[in-house]
């Protein structure tokens, strides 16, 4: 019977998307995480609203690898990329611990967070080996393979990207999904009536990996995936983009979403961090979009910007 090893990281919350990937890249099949902000305002059974933790600027990631791996070497080799990452993100309060865990602890913790998910009235992610799962009513079942994915599709980034491309798309729109991942917001918006996606990652693994999903679902032929560095040299004009990557990140890419973005389409961004929220807001104003809608879940902002001449209906407008 196989052990595994664990590698916990106690970092700042900004650094959550870039660390949980980076694990994957070093041979995970996937992280668990442990975040204090999940847990505020959550109800009870009763329908209470549960009193506030002290939330924690930290959040804590796992990633588990077959024992056969070195383990030493890897927190090293992570300890030596979380070092070169420190202009960055703060790494005050980062731990590195790693812990041998057995079979049976594994396949409970595995378990627990690659369950089927509901994320919207019609949009479910489903783990690619769950075959008993059956989509009922109007339900659309998101084939991933977290093994393979950066992420499961659940995080709140994530989430909020899909109930704006819900709120957005009606049907027949041509979309660019900028830092696609995993895949999983090209495979939503063909479900949403996009008619055609053309998906970019700047990390050839995800690029690879995005494909892979993409097979999973039905209407892959309607998402092209290819590796590119934001919008740099696109010239394909799109009714939607949607991008979901970090804050300091996106506003490189406001000036070309204006400049591919049909009249009265949108651009939509995620993957926003609270205090970095009015930065983008500026940069994608100065692009020329209106905000249109912000959505806010724990730490994280997902803006809605439209390009309209008119501006009824937009935040400010
Ligand atoms: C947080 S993940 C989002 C994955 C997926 N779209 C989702 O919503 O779950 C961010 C992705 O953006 C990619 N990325 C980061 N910088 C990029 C850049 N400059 N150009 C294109 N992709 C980038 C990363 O490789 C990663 O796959």
């Amino acid at each position: 019977m196989n052990n595994w090893n664990s590698i916990t990281i106690k970092i700042s919350r900004e650094a959550e998307e870039t660390i949980s990937a980076l694990l994957i890249e070093a041979g995970s099949a996937g992280v668990e995480i442990n975040d204090s902000a999940d847990y505020l305002n959550h109800e009870d059974q009763f329908g209470e609203v549960l009193p506030e933790i002290e939330q924690s600027e930290l959040v804590e990631i796992t990633a588990y690898y077959p024992e056969n791996m070195p383990i030493v070497e890897l927190k090293a080799e992570i300890e030596h990329k979380i070092a070169n990452l420190a202009d960055y993100f703060s790494l005050t309060g980062l731990s590195v611990t790693t812990n041998n865990l057995s079979e049976t602890n594994w396949a409970e913790a595995w378990k627990k967070y690659f369950e089927p998910a509901r994320i919207t009235h019609d949009l479910t992610i489903v783990p690619s080996w769950t075959k008993d799962y059956l989509a009922t009513g109007s339900e659309k079942l998101i084939r991933l393979d977290p093994g393979m994915a950066f992420g499961t599709g659940t995080h709140p980034t994530t989430k909020m990207s899909l109930y704006a491309l819900e709120q957005v798309l009606r049907g027949g729109e041509t979309l660019l999904d900028v830092g696609t991942g995993s895949g999983v917001l090209s495979v939503a918006a063909t479900y949403l009536g996009a008619a055609e996606i053309f998906a970019y990652d700047i990390d050839e693994v995800a690029v690879r990996v995005a494909l892979e999903n993409i097979e999973l679902n039905p209407g892959h032929e309607k998402i092209h995936v290819s590796a590119n560095n934001l919008l740099e040299g696109i010239d394909k004009k799109a009714d939607v983009i949607v991008a979901n990557i970090l804050a300091d990140i996106l506003v490189l890419m406001t000036d070309d979403a204006f400049r591919l973005v049909k009249e009265e389409g949108y651009l939509i961004m995620s993957g926003i961090i609270a205090d970095k929220a009015d930065m983008v807001i500026a940069s994608a104003e100065n692009a020329g979009f209106f905000l249109e809608t912000r959505m806010i879940q724990g730490e994280w902002n997902c803006l809605i910007f439209k390009k309209t001449e008119n501006r009824e209906g937009v935040i400010g407008g």
